[in-house]
């Protein structure tokens, strides 16, 4: 089985980079009512977040490998106290029914930046592997406001420019959440303090948008599954300006509220947002062994 290559020091990025990994380690956990040879198992794999960096791309594409069973929607069990207090078997009954051969895998983009969550999946599974989308924080932010403001234009409601919330007497309003939710290193240790980066693979946001077949490449490989993901399950659709999926001759794009434009940002704001996330973004690449071309 192919090893870690990865080295403690930072490199240059790029979308194709190798990365090999130990086997994803699965634990069969009891429990889950039998159907056609099918159970329900506690998640092997989690996608953690970010908010907003790609996660049910991600999800979406890994379900095409046919060892990967998917949870459709986001559970929230670690991050809301409601559902943990309602316990692992609760949580168990929301998996998808799978073959014991699958992979089950859920994505909740809360838990990254939820303080409490690392040592609640540690006490789950400390050897689960989770997967990390993370985007530019910068674009992040944008995604994040254009997510908000959409919301509250559904329910006719009005929301200040982008310009409004994010400056406050001319200097970065850092108390707007979208901006904490995009300083990524904090959040990482919390998160390095229960698991090591061998079992954390982050996926390059920005790269799985411009060419998603390398990065999704790099996540069979971290979760020891057989290379089938193929360039034919992808096409560029034009309207959309995202890739979309093909699978078994059906052919499909992520929903509408993904991929939406971005507000235009003006060039003071945009060297505020520059100048504040430059000294954070570095110490993330520290962190985490490998930089990011966000700078
Ligand atoms: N192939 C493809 N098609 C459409 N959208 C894609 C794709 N790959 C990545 N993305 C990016 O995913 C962003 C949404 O991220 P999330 O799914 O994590 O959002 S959420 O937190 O679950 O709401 C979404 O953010 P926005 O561009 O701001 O809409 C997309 O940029």
């Amino acid at each position: 089985r192919p090893t870690s290559n990865r080295e403690n020091h930072t490199s240059p990025v790029t979308c194709n980079e190798g990365e090999s990994k130990e086997a994803a380690g699965a634990k069969n956990i009891e429990n889950g009512a039998h159907l056609n040879g099918t159970q329900q198992y506690l998640p092997h794999i989690i996608i953690i977040g970010v908010r907003k960096g790609g996660t049910r791309a991600l999800l979406e594409m890994l379900s095409l490998h046919s060892d990967i069973a998917a949870a459709e929607s986001e559970i929230h069990f670690f991050d809301w106290e409601n559902q943990y207090k309602r316990g692992l078997k609760w949580y168990l009954n929301q998996m998808p029914f799978s073959y014991p051969h699958q992979l089950t895998v859920e994505k909740t983009p809360a838990y990254f930046t939820s303080p409490g969550v690392p040592e609640r999946i540690y006490q789950m599974n400390s050897t689960i592997k989770l997967l990390l989308i993370l985007r530019d924080p910068i674009e992040r932010v944008l995604s994040d406001y254009t997510q908000v403001f959409y919301n509250h234009k559904q329910k006719n409601k009005s929301y200040p420019p982008v310009e409004d919330l994010l400056l406050k007497h001319r200097e970065l309003n850092t108390d707007y959440k979208a901006i904490n939710r995009s300083l990524y290193y904090p959040y990482m240790e919390n998160w390095l303090k229960y698991f090591t980066l061998e079992n954390i693979h982050i996926v390059d946001g920005d790269c799985l948008i411009r060419d998603p077949l390398p990065e999704m490449q790099k996540v069979e490989k971290f979760l020891n599954l057989s290379p089938q993901i193929k360039a034919s399950n992808f096409y560029f659709n034009k309207t959309k300006g995202f890739y979309c999926l093909r699978d078994g001759g059906r052919d499909r794009c992520l929903h509408e509220s993904k991929g939406r434009a971005h507000p235009q940002v003006n060039s003071f704001l945009m060297g505020k947002l520059q100048d504040y996330f430059y000294e954070p973004n570095k110490r993330f690449f520290e962190l985490v062994g490998r930089t990011f071309d966000w700078l």
